[in-house]
């Protein structure tokens, strides 16, 4: 049986704005470099398939075997430095390295490229939106120089639909080549929007993205800046969870972690701190009730050994908080309920019903794991994203993100980097490993 055709090399096609003609700053600097494990050169290609099977299924020639453009600084650039003018613009929730995204794409525009002009634009795309009234910054090596110590975002970010076409109207006005966009899903689907409307309009205007995602949702990237971050923050609250449910009679720590569709935050904070009894994710539906549901199991647990803890995910078990009105929030993205006190009450009401003791702690650490500074992994990893993302801007490319896969850092299409959400497989190896660290059934019905 062959493994199935997932995306072909039409779908990885990277756009160009046109030929590139100038001599790269950074030529010096590239020498006549082979492919190796550490470098991949600009004629190459990063494979998409990686098994034999998955190869071998396509029949086809090497040649047309599907791979991801290398990032990297090219030998020929598309835009003049002296002349480029560029925007940054930061959108949707927070995440660990924001800063350090901006500060690694003005230092390598500056000092490499020679760039002059860098805007931040304030407040997400609010910033180019005129009735808002958000000024812009300018960005400077100076300005940059410490913000990778804090938290949070320099330029500000928001939620909410804005204008495409608006939004090239200010570009236009301010004569902007390069537009850096940094956020999550919708921050790419409006970006690509951008860059579209500047293709019909015929404005050679490169729209450049680096994913943001605490929730590590966004495809085609082996794991999202910022995320390995909030993982280690959030494993901290299941170290005090279980602190505090095996200092008591009837210990029970509950924690919520973020994560609206993808489990991965509640999947490898308990890897990292494997002392947590049930992992609850949005993409495995759970039942409370019955011998084979979760307060049976959590009772049985707490009786064995004592004490017990839950991570349960923002978005997990939705359909058992009922009776509560449905909104979105200002960028259409549904309002989840709050499953954690709800979870919370139900252990506690079966506990009581029960007659057995129960002292339990609920612990959210909340926005804590995403508005902290980046770790040094997150840290590096930033700043090469961010270089990844100022060559091939400078290169011409356009309506596509930088990424990593399989280590390799890549250019990927927009369509293709929102075509679908990043989720832990319940059949694959990282939900097993959950399942071996914590000893849980695999489904709790
Ligand atoms: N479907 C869409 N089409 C065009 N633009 C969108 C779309 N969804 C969101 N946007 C734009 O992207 C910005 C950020 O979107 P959103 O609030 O969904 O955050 P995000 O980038 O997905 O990040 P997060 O991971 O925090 O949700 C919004 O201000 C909005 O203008
Ligand atoms: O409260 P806010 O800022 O709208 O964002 C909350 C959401 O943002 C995320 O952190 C993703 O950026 C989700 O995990 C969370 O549900
Ligand atoms: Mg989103």
């Amino acid at each position: 049986m062959g493994a199935p055709i997932l995306v072909d090399n039409a779908d990885l096609a990277v756009k160009t704005l046109g030929v590139c003609r100038i001599d790269s700053p950074l030529l010096p600097l590239l020498g006549e470099r082979p492919t190796t494990q550490h470098y991949i050169d600009e004629s190459d290609k990063v494979l998409y398939d990686d098994t034999a099977l998955m190869i071998s299924s396509r029949g086809v020639a090497l040649d047309d075997l599907p791979g991801f453009e290398p990032a990297g600084p090219r030998r020929k650039i598309y835009f003049d430095p002296s002349k480029t003018r560029v925007g940054i613009v930061t959108c949707g929730g927070l995440c660990p390295g924001l800063n350090n995204v901006i500060r690694g794409l003005v230092l390598e525009l500056t000092s490499h490229y020679r760039v002059r002009r860098i805007f931040g634009f304030r407040n997400g795309y609010q910033g180019f939106i005129a009735r808002y009234g958000h000024d812009v910054v300018d960005l400077t090596p100076e300005s940059v120089a410490n913000i990778d110590e804090d938290g949070g975002t320099i330029l500000g970010s928001s939620r909410g639909q804005q204008d495409p076409a608006e939004i090239v109207d200010c570009l236009s006005r301010m004569n902007i080549n390069i537009l850096f966009v940094i956020g999550g899903d919708g921050t790419l689907r409006g970006a690509g929007q951008i860059a579209r409307e500047a293709e019909t309009r015929g404005e050679k205007i490169a729209v450049v993205g680096i994913p943001k995602t605490i929730d590590n949702d966004i495809p085609y990237i082996d794991q999202s800046f910022g995320f390995q971050t909030a993982f280690g923050k959030a494993a901290e609250s299941i170290r005090v969870a279980h602190a505090e449910a095996t200092s008591a009679p009837g210990g029970l720590g509950v924690v919520r972690l973020m994560g609206r569709h993808s489990g991965f935050i509640a999947c490898y904070a308990t890897l990292a701190k494997s002392n947590a009894d049930v992992v609850l994710i949005p993409e495995l539906p759970f039942k409370l009730e019955g011998d084979g549901g979760l307060l049976n199991y959590v009772r049985r647990r707490v009786a064995e050994r004592g004490h017990a803890v839950v991570v349960v995910a923002e978005g997990a078990g939705q359909e058992l908080v009922v009776g509560q009105p449905e909104s979105t929030d200002a960028s259409g993205n549904r309002k989840l309920h709050d499953i954690g006190p709800e979870l919370s009450r139900r252990i506690k009401e079966y506990f009581d019903a029960e007659g057995i003791e129960l002292n339990l702690k609920y612990i959210d650490p909340s926005y804590v794991i995403r508005s902290v500074p980046a770790n040094p992994y997150d840290s590096v990893y930033t700043i090469r994203l961010a270089h990844a993302a100022v060559h091939a801007a400078m290169s011409g490319r356009t309506e596509m993100v930088v990424g990593r896969w399989r280590r390799r850092f890549i250019h990927i299409p927009i369509p293709l980097a929102i075509s679908q959400r990043n989720q832990v497989d319940p059949a694959g190896d990282l939900w097993m490993s959950v399942l071996e660290a914590t000893g849980q059934p695999p489904r709790f019905e």
